[in-house]
């Protein structure tokens, strides 16, 4: 028996299916498996015993995934379980691709190949490249939806001229498409995509590498099958097609990357015409959580449409029911985590996980200011980089030093002043006392820009006498910077939403501190201690972590905060479903929460918003609760007929009608009068 021969090292019963697949040796598997249920120590115990007790040599394993993360974590279990004396071959898909192209590439196409990836060469080509076509400059958000277009479209290997099918926005996408791909062909770059379709052009072209790489690996295991896209699949089916031998693990309810191209249904619904013969094996048991997890997990899930029906159950005991709690603002939502962090005796065993990295930042500071040590996987975020950031900051330095002209070059234009160009050009000439004297001695000023200028000195000036978080609310109204801010968000295609998330939480950190300058050097530390927390692991901390990175992992305490509507699901995924009936990146996102409740052993909870509790709340919530009013509910009104809740504040409720269009009701009214029905 399996069982008794890795019993010595390794101190899990297999359950029978469990051992079955463990036991599978020759020909196609796929696993279809719930989220704790075992996959990767099956996966590494298949390993073990291929080669423990088949006598296959390591050496012609290949086991393969999707993340760089999960590739270590599945190295370090192996050896955690079976010693370091076997070498074993974990790699992500990528990872084997470019030990392909490095063997091959320069013997194909007579040249090397660099990696356009590395300093930022990417970036500043596509930039560019987006600006050439489009005459306008690229920003943050637009270049990354740019990249993850280009991305898309390769991994799924369509071809380019069909992007308006697949809901890509880029204005001249096309063009720019090929610009890219030329720029890069003519100067023997590649980028990671191209790692994956030129190791398939090659392996489809040159039969000979093809089998090399074929005899080489005898055995292909794919644990995280779920987020193979197209072309990984591709190379996946012609590297295991000689010997048959692919034994693939996948939860299609967790595959988070479908904006990159990743695509369970590959495997779902056509691994029978790809793999003849393929054995389906089904892993429902989760031993990870309390039923209670398990349960409320299920009635996320459920909801989605698109996907294989499984029905997850567990043996352990029901222990604490999965909270819920409502708060009022992001001062309460981190006062209530902490002090729940605080009873703690083990930080290692806690995470505290989030859709988008902006979330992290308060925490960063709450976590910081209660000696709470933390740790961060992912230690960038663009919040620093961000624009009305950088603004909030020259703002607050020009009032400190009303001589620095540099600050305020940067935010001349977002003030309500109306000063121009020529002005800011005089004025670095022909310097004065202060910025506003400078400004003041340009020669063609009438009495109105005058004022105007003196009017902006003197609110500098009281500036300098606010906190900081008055002085954030200050800027946005007295100063005029909130109206300027949507022209420019529309000008520059930002999303004002995000950009007032950001303001938001300046102000909290702005509220923790006293003064303007101590608020610029209070920023400075977050990101420090940030970059810092990639090396606390397992050192008495808690986990920060995005939902998509902490897939795979485990805690006995998980906080899921900001589920808000509007953030998860995001405003983008809502508008899609309910505006034009496209589904796919609002299952995609309760995929993403169905992931973090399933990182939890024992204790869940989930911190949402009074004003704003995100529909996959609603969901998860028992009868009772489906039964009252809430952002996305679908409703019934006598007058404007069919629509659903848009946004619910303390006295009003926003509602789409179908018919009647968007109408703001007052919420008393509706409520006293059983006014709206829920459908
Ligand atoms: N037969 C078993 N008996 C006891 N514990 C088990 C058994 N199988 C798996 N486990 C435990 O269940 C937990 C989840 O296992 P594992 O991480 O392999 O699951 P997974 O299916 O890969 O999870 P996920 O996809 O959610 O990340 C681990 O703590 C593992 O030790």
């Amino acid at each position: 028996m399996l069982r008794n021969s890795i019993g010595k090292n390794i101190n899990i019963q297999l359950n029978p299916q469990q051992e079955k697949i463990a036991n599978h040796i020759d020909g196609p598997a796929l696993c279809l498996a719930c989220p704790g249920s075992g996959k990767t120590t099956t996966l590494l115990i298949r390993t073990y015993n291929l080669i423990a007790n088949r006598g296959i040599p390591a050496n012609k394993i290949l086991s393969m995934t999707f993340s760089r993360a999960a590739a270590k974590d599945m190295e370090s279990r192996f050896k955690k379980f079976f010693g370091s004396h076997i070498k074993i071959n974990f790699s992500t898909i990528h990872a084997f691709a470019y030990r392909v192209l490095r063997q091959v590439y320069s013997k194909i196409y007579s040249n090397d190949f660099q990696l356009i990836e590395l300093d930022g060469k990417k970036i500043s080509i596509l930039k560019n490249i987006y600006q050439h076509f489009n005459k306008s400059f690229i920003n943050d958000d637009k270049l990354e939806e740019l990249e993850t277009s280009i991305s898309f479209i390769k991994n799924l290997c369509i071809p380019v001229e069909n992007y308006k099918d697949y809901h890509i926005k880029i204005p001249n996408f096309l063009e720019i498409f090929y610009a890219y791909e030329s720029y890069k062909k003519r100067n023997y770059f590649i980028d990671f995509d191209d790692m994956l379709t030129l190791t398939l052009d090659i392996f489809k072209t040159y039969p000979k590498v093809l089998n090399y790489y074929q005899n080489k690996y005898s055995y292909i295991q794919i644990d995280e099958a779920q987020d193979t896209s197209k072309v990984q699949h591709e190379i996946i089916k012609l590297l295991a097609k000689k010997h048959n031998n692919i034994f693939m693990v996948c939860d299609d309810d967790q595959s988070l990357y479908r904006f990159r191209g990743a695509d369970p249904s590959f495997l779902t619904k056509e691994c029978h015409q790809i793999w003849s013969n393929i054995k389906i094996y089904f892993m429902e048991q989760n031993y990870r959580s309390t039923k209670n997890i398990v349960s409320i997990s299920n009635k996320c899930i459920i909801h989605n449409k698109n996907r294989y029906p499984k029905k997850m159950f567990t043996n352990n005991l029901s222990k604490r029911s999965v909270k819920v709690v409502h708060v009022n603002s992001s001062q309460e939502q981190i006062e209530y985590v902490i002090k729940q962090i605080k009873g703690l005796e083990n930080y290692n065993d806690t995470a505290i996980l989030f859709y988008k990295n902006i979330s992290a930042i308060p925490f960063i500071d709450g976590l910081n200011r209660n000696g709470i040590k933390f740790y961060m996987r992912d230690h960038r975020n663009s919040f620093f980089r961000n624009f009305a950031v950088r603004d909030i900051i020259n703002f607050f330095k020009v009032a400190i030093n009303p001589s620095d002209m540099n600050s305020f070059y940067d935010i001349y234009h977002k003030t309500n002043a109306f000063i121009s160009k020529k002005m800011i050009e005089h004025a670095l000439k022909n310097i004065k006392k202060d910025i506003f004297d400078s400004l003041l001695s340009y020669p063609a000023l009438n009495p109105k820009q005058k004022s105007r200028i003196r009017d902006l000195k003197g609110k500098f000036l009281i500036l300098a006498t606010k906190t900081p978080d008055e002085a954030i609310h200050y800027i946005k109204n007295a100063m005029g910077y909130e109206k300027r801010l949507a022209d420019y968000c529309e000008k520059f295609g930002y999303n004002l939403t995000n950009i007032h998330h950001i303001l938001d939480t300046l102000s909290y950190i702005g509220s923790k501190t006293s003064k303007l300058y101590t608020f610029i050097d209070r920023l400075t530390q977050i990101e420090d201690i940030m970059h810092q927390a990639q090396y606390n692991k397992n050192d008495n901390a808690i986990t920060l972590s995005t939902l998509h990175s902490s897939k795979g992992l485990e805690f006995k305490n998980v906080f899921l905060i900001d589920i808000i509507e509007g953030q998860l699901p995001s405003q983008f995924a809502i508008d899609q479903a309910e505006e034009e009936g496209f589904f796919d990146d609002l299952e995609e996102e309760r995929r993403l929460f169905y992931v973090g409740m399933t990182r939890a052993k024992e204790y869940l909870d989930i911190i949402t918003f009074k004003h704003i509790p995100s529909r996959f709340i609603n969901e998860i919530l028992n009868s009772e609760y489906n039964k009252k009013l809430f952002v996305g509910s679908k409703v019934h009104h006598p007058l404007f007929g069919q629509g659903y809740i848009k946004k619910i504040t303390d006295s009003t409720i926003t509602i789409k009608f179908d018919k009647a269009g968007i109408k703001q009701l007052d919420k008393q009214i509706i409520i006293n009068k059983n006014l709206l029905k829920l459908c």
